[in-house]
């Protein structure tokens, strides 16, 4: 693949092409074009957020308060955007954040996902809830760097073997989602009466599961597949869950460990604390608290209570190339990008997928340059000012 800053000249040249009629640079449009693709139910459940979505809101609006400060004459003619991550070099400081159920978008949900990932070399973070089974997940991926995210159950025995199985398919780090024990009060689908695993969307991982399937009973059929789902319900999460029970995972998983889901300063210290290998600062795109502090507005204090200890990874409001270059410098290692994606796969498959994120990648490499920057180690609180 050409080196990001190259796609500008290509689209100049040659126009995006037949292969994505209509599919604008701008991704902050990707959302109302969706809506014309989508179901009203999958659209509400994607868009959507908790409560009367003022966090989602506030998520966005952190981002105008903070202005890039160019700088000139500085040679930045060679540029590096790659940067390495809890052991895992990528081309540029962005990850796909872990999005659950994504055959809801498009048929071929994380395996599109997956394969348009492995094009740009960038990281996906595969959900628990993926509507393909992490082996199928991986196989599409091929060679391209994944993560797992784990959505840690009350059953310990299916825990672990889900950890097993991560480890066995090629995922190199864990990701442990923090926040989201139970969904939030989300409005869009409470008035829709809509959760697609209920349907039996998102639940892969789990019934393909042999400790899953131990449980219910044997494989699931016909037969037994209420009883799977609501057996799904109960152990999906744990609210019961301490910082002493992070000891089990670090026994379980060899592999770096972050924590998603962290805003407050003290809960960083906590994870340094516990041996995790990072943090991903994040309010779940606004989907868990209503109300909740922005996440851009969180990320300095933990990036300062961590220092150099650990990585601190941002997500909840990238939309721009602009906006990855301002979370890190705030002091994110990289960020995680998640309804853009989720949204190009819905308007275009692998194609779409992949149109976000060269689009994301270009326009962050073009940001820096022109702000005179080469490296993302060179982003910090200088290049800012309060907008
Ligand atoms: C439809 C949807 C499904 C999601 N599913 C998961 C999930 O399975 N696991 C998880 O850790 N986060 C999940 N998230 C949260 C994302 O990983 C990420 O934190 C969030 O989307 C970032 O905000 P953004 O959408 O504004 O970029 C989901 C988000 C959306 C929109
Ligand atoms: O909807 C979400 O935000 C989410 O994280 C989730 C939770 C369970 C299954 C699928 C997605």
């Amino acid at each position: 693949m050409s080196a990001p800053a190259d796609f500008q000249n290509e689209i100049y040249l040659n126009g995006l092409g037949d292969a994505l009629p209509g599919l604008p640079t701008d991704l902050t449009r990707l959302e109302a074009l969706a809506e014309g693709r989508l179901s009203a139910q999958a659209f509400g459940y994607v868009a959507g957020a908790a409560g009367s979505e003022a966090t989602a809101r506030a998520n966005r609006e952190a981002f105008d308060r903070w202005r890039i400060v160019p700088r000139m004459l500085r040679d930045v003619a060679e540029r590096d955007l790659s940067v390495e991550v809890l052991g895992t070099p990528m081309p540029a400081p962005v990850l796909l954040a872990p999005i659950g159920v994504q055959s809801i978008l498009h048929p071929d949900g994380e395996l599109a996902t997956a394969r348009a990932a492995a094009g740009t070399g960038l990281p996906v973070i595969l959900s628990t809830a993926s509507s393909y089974a992490m082996e199928e997940v991986a196989a599409a991926g091929g060679d391209g760097p994944r993560w797992y995210q784990l959505y840690w159950p009350k059953d310990r025995d299916l825990a672990v073997s889900l950890l097993d199985r991560a480890r066995a398919a090629g995922y190199t780090a864990l990701v442990v989602t923090l926040d989201t024990f139970t969904l939030a009060w989300r409005p869009r689908d409470l008035d829709q009466a809509y959760l697609p695993f209920l349907r039996g969307v998102g639940v892969a991982n789990y019934f393909s599961d042999p400790v899953f399937q131990k449980a219910v009973g044997g494989p699931v059929t016909d037969e037994n597949r209420s009883a799977a789902l609501l057996h799904w319900v109960a152990n999906f999460g744990n609210p019961s869950l301490t910082w002493a029970d992070l000891a089990f995972l670090r026994e379980h998983w060899d592999g770096p460990i972050a924590l998603k889901g962290i805003q407050h300063p003290d809960d960083a210290r906590r994870a340094v604390d516990a041996g995790m290998d990072g943090v991903i600062v994040s309010n779940h795109g606004g989907r868990q608290v209503d109300g909740a502090v922005a996440s851009l507005d969180a990320l300095p204090a933990v990036a300062d209570a961590v220092g150099n200890r650990i990585a601190v990874l941002f997500d909840s409001g990238v939309r721009t190339g602009a906006d990855a270059a301002k979370a890190l410098a705030l002091g994110a290692r990289a960020v995680l990008v998640g309804r853009p994606y989720a949204y190009g796969l819905a308007l275009g498959g692998e194609a779409g997928v992949r149109h976000v994120l060269r689009c994301l990648q270009a326009e962050l490499e073009l940001t820096m340059a022109l702000a005179g920057l080469t490296r993302p180690a060179e982003l910090d609180l200088d290049c800012l000012v309060r907008g």
